[in-house]
C-alpha cells in the first residue's frame, strides 16, 4: 500500500512529536532515521516521518538532505508532504527553515505554504503573527536562552522573512476561526499579491483542524505537529483512510535508563522531580574536554546500580552554568562533547542490557539513536502530548521515548516507565 502523507521533520523528537499526531488521528506511522536506502520496507505505513538532523546544520546541507527525503518519499508515493518544525521555531538568524520550505516548495511546484508551528496542547499559540510560549510571547520564554537556537523575536513574519526572500503574509486568527473557506479565500488573497508563506494564527485545536481542511489540496504544509492534525481526515474524506486504531505498546523487556541533555526548563524540573530512588549521575563537561574515558565510567556505574528502577544520567544545566562551559568550549564544540558521550554511552548500556531508554532533548536524541544504529521505530502509544513510546525496527528491538527538551509535565520520567508498564 502507498504512504499518503510524508513528513520531513528537521530533529528527531520533532518527528516522533509529528508521527504521534498522525497515529492519534488514525494513520499507521513509522519515523526513518535519516533519508532510507532505496530498498527500505516501511510495511504498510500511511505516514512515513523522515527524521534529519537539520535544525542546526548549514543551510545547503539541510536543504540537501531535505530534498534527497524528499525524493524518496514522492517515491513511496507519498501525496503531500509536511516540513515539521519546532513549535518554538527554533532556528538560527541563518536559519534553515526558510531555505528548507524554499527548496521543498519549489521541487514540488507549489506557490505557497501554509506556516503554523502552534502546539496547543503545549501551550504553543499563535495570534496575529506572533508566536506565544503559554502566556509568554516566545521572546520572554525559555527559549531566549536555549543553548543552541536562542529565540529572541517572537514575530513569526520577522523571523520567516529574514530566513526567505519570498514574502510572508498573515491569515490572522479572525480568518481561522471562520473556517476554512475563509481560510482559502484567504489564500487565494495572499497568493495573488505575490506572498508564497502564510503564517496561520491558530489559538486551539480546532483552529488547527480549519487549518489542515483549508490545506487538503496543498502540496506542502510546514508547523509544528499541531498543523498535521486535520490532515488525515483529508485522506478518510477522499475514502483513502480507514477509522482509527489504537497503536500498539512495544514489548520490550530490558533495563530502564534515562539519558537528558536537554537543558531546557522543563527537562530540568523532571530530573529534579524524578523519584528520590533512582540512581542518578550527571556529566562533568569538563571531563569529556579532559578526554577523560566518560562514557565507559559511566556505563559501568549504571550497570553496577539496582537493576529494578531506572538509572538517570543527564548533562543538563541551568542556563548560567551552560553559558560558561560554552564561553570556555564554544556553542557547537560543548554541545557536540556531549553528544558524543550520550551516543557512546547508548552505544555500551545497550550492550550492557539496557532495552528502555528515554531520551531527553532533540540533539541529544539524534546522537543517541543515530549511534545505536536505529534506523526506523513504529510509533506507539502517548505518555505525553508529543512524546510516545515508540520501538525500533530491527535487532535487538528497543523500547524508546524521544522526548523534546520542552514536552511533558514534571512527572513525565516516572509516568513514561509506569506507562511501559
Ligand atoms: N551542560 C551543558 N553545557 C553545554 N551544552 C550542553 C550541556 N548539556 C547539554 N548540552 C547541549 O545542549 C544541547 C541541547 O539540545 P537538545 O536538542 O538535546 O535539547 P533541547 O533543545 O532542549 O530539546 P528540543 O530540541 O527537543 O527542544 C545539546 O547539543 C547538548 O549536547
Ligand atoms: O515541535 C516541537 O516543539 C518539538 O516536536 C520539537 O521539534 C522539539 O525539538
Amino acid at each position: 500500500m502507498a504512504v499518503l502523507l510524508g513528513a520531513i521533520a528537521d530533529d528527531f523528537t520533532g518527528a516522533t512529536d509529528l508521527a504521534n499526531t498522525l497515529v492519534n488521528q488514525g494513520m499507521r506511522a513509522v519515523q526513518v532515521i535519516g533519508v532510507p536506502d532505496a530498498g527500505t520496507d516501511v510495511g504498510d505505513a500511511q505516514a512515513v516521518v523522515v527524521a534529519l538532523k537539520s535544525r542546526t546544520a548549514p543551510v545547503a546541507q539541510a536543504v540537501e538532505q531535505s530534498l534527497a527525503a524528499l525524493r524518496w518519499l514522492r517515491g513511496q508515493g507519498a501525496r503531500q508532504i509536511v516540513q515539521k518544525y519546532c513549535s518554538t521555531f527554533d532556528s538560527r538568524a541563518t536559519g534553515n527553515i526558510g531555505p528548507v520550505a524554499d527548496a521543498l516548495a519549489e521541487a514540488l511546484g507549489a506557490d505557497f505554504a501554509i506556516v503554523c508551528p502552534a502546539f496547543p496542547a503545549n501551550g504553543r499559540t499563535v495570534y496575529q503573527g506572533h508566536l506565544f510560549v503559554g502566556a509568554d510571547l516566545l521572546s520572554d520564554s525559555p527559549m531566549k536562552d536555549h543553548p543552541l537556537t536562542p529565540m529572541r523575536d517572537a514575530s513569526l513574519i520577522r523571523l520567516l522573512q529574514a530566513q526567505t526572500p519570498h514574502k510572508v503574509g498573515l491569515i490572522p486568527w479572525q480568518v481561522v476561526r471562520q473556517g476554512a473557506g475563509a481560510i482559502r479565500a484567504r489564500v487565494d488573497a495572499l497568493r495573488a499579491e505575490g506572498v508564497r508563506y502564510g503564517v496561520a494564527d491558530a489559538l486551539d485545536e480546532d483552529d488547527l483542524r480549519r487549518i489542515g481542511r483549508a490545506a487538503a489540496d496543498h502540496a506542502l504544509v510546514t508547523g509544528g505537529s499541531g498543523v498535521a492534525m486535520g490532515l488525515p481526515d483529508n485522506f478518510r474524506s477522499k475514502g483513502l483512510l480507514g477509522a482509527t486504531g489504537s497503536p500498539a505498546m512495544p514489548r520490550v523487556a530490558g533495563r530502564a535508563v534515562v539519558l537528558a541533555g536537554s537543558c531546557s526548563a522543563a527537562t530540568r524540573a523532571q530530573i529534579a522531580a524524578a523519584p528520590a530512588g533512582w540512581p542518578r549521575r550527571r556529566i562533568d563537561v569538563n571531563l569529556i574536554a579532559e578526554d577523560r574515558d566518560v562514557a565507559g565510567d559511566l556505563a559501568d556505574w549504571a550497570a553496577a546500580q539496582p537493576t529494578d528502577r531506572p538509572v538517570l544520567i543527564h548533562a543538563s544545566a541551568a542556563p548560567d552554568e551552560v553559558a560558561e562551559t560554552q564561553a570556555k568550549y564554544g556553542v557547537d564544540r560543548a554541545g557536540a562533547m556531549v553528544e558524543g558521550v550520550m551516543g557512546a554511552l547508548a552505544v555500551r548500556l545497550r550492550d550492557a542490557g539496557f532495552a528502555r531508554m528515554v531520551v531527553a532533548g532533540g540533539e541529544t536524541s539524534g546522537a543517541v539513536v543515530s549511534a545505536l544504529g536505529v534506523r526506523a521505530m513504529r510509533i506507539g502509544p502517548e505518555i505525553a502530548p508529543g512524546v510516545p513510546w515508540t520501538e525500533s525496527l530491527g535487532r535487538p528491538p528497543l523500547a524508546l521515548a524521544l522526548k523534546s527538551g520542552n514536552f511533558g509535565g514534571r512527572d513525565f520520567l516516572a509516568k513514561a516507565f509506569e506507562v511501559l508498564g
